[in-house]
């Protein structure tokens, strides 16, 4: 079976709310892929689907070329987290473990196996009802890995796991994809994904607003922008404004600056007398490559709450402009 999920043309409505608009994106193997959007954005209506727990008013949804419904032994194929609550909780995690494994006749041994990879091992003949949301998560993750399948479909699966569980996972994910499956993982949290998802495909109102690797998005988001930390904010603003640059003022000391290099944005405060105590590259994070990507979305859908360029800049920004972590210095401390 070709491990790959391909969505085409999807609509789905749900009375007046277009859930899906004409949805269509492909998940490659080898690489963990995130799948992200606003709230209501509808992900979770296209994980249903292409689970077979919804259908489409129109479009195809397939995982190796073939509808859910028509897989023979699902398990085997693709393994899903959709919702970790959705284990009864009178049953034992192991139980739980055993049942689906006897429903697809797979060994024993298997099920004590996922529970090793997942660390549930210790808590395996409690019952799920006594589980933390964390723990929950795993045993969810254990089900889905169950069949040894080629297709992951995981919706949102660093909730409720603390920082050992969310490095677990990160890690474990990639594994995943390295061994060449297709990992297709949801979630709302950007840092997360920066640092373990290679490709994004990002939605809004039931349309894909972007399909792009993470590295390819950062780059474009990072532009040439540069990060200028000042106590003379106006002024600074007045200068290089006159220079033909775009300014935003990102924090009480801070401002974004667009349309000229830092070396020129340096060279131009100096002789104007401008104190600043750094001029930076910026470089974007995945937080605000996304809320750049959604809000243009947003824009598009109500053009008459059009956001300027101040407060853009300050949405994506307030981060840089308290640490100033992400930017390479170029320049400190002209006078
Ligand atoms: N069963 C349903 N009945 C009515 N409306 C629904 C139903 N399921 C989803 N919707 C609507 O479809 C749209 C898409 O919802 P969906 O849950 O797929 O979004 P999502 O991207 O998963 O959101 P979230 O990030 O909040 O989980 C929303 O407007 C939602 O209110």
């Amino acid at each position: 079976m070709e491990a790959t999920i391909e969505v085409r043309e999807l609509r789905k409505r749900f009375g007046s709310v277009a859930a899906l608009d004409g949805l269509s994106f492909d998940v490659t193997p080898g690489q963990v892929t995130g799948f992200v959007g606003p709230n209501g954005a509808g992900k979770s209506t296209t994980l249903r689907i292409l689970l077979g727990l919804d259908t489409a008013d129109e479009g195809t949804a397939l995982i190796g070329g073939r509808r859910y419904q028509a897989l023979r032994t699902p398990l085997l194929e693709v393994g899903a987290l959709l919702d970790a609550a959705a284990v009864h909780p009178s049953r034992r995690g192991r139980d739980h473990l055993l049942w689906l494994a006897h429903s697809h006749g797979l060994p024993v041994r298997r099920v004590d196996e996922v529970l090793d990879v997942v660390g549930l091992g210790g808590a395996a003949r409690r019952r799920a009802g006594g589980y933390s949301l964390g723990m929950r998560q795993r045993l969810g993750i254990a089900a889905a890995l169950l069949g040894d399948p080629p297709v992951l479909l995981l919706d949102e699966p660093v909730n409720g796991l603390d920082p050992e569980g969310i490095r677990w996972i990160r890690g474990f994910l990639r594994t995943l994809a390295a061994e060449g499956r297709t990992v297709l993982v949801s979630s709302h949290l950007m840092g997360e994904l920066e640092d373990t998802a290679d490709h994004l495909v990002v939605i809004g109102r039931g349309r894909v607003i972007a399909d792009t690797g993470v590295a390819e998005l950062l780059a474009a988001a990072s532009g040439d922008r540069v990060a200028v930390r000042t106590a003379d904010r106006a002024r600074a603003m007045a200068v290089l404004s006159g220079a033909g640059a775009s300014v935003a003022a990102t924090g009480r000391d801070t401002l974004t600056v667009s349309l000229l290099p830092a070396e020129r944005v340096v060279a131009l405060l100096g002789s104007a007398g401008v104190v600043f105590s750094g001029v930076a590259a910026h470089r974007a994070t995945l937080e605000e490559a996304y809320m750049e990507l959604t809000r243009d979305a947003v824009q598009f859908a109500a053009d008459e709450t059009a956001v300027g360029p101040e407060r853009a800049a300050g949405a994506a920004g307030d981060e840089d402009a308290d640490d100033g972590g992400d930017d390479a210095a170029v320049a400190e401390g002209v006078r």
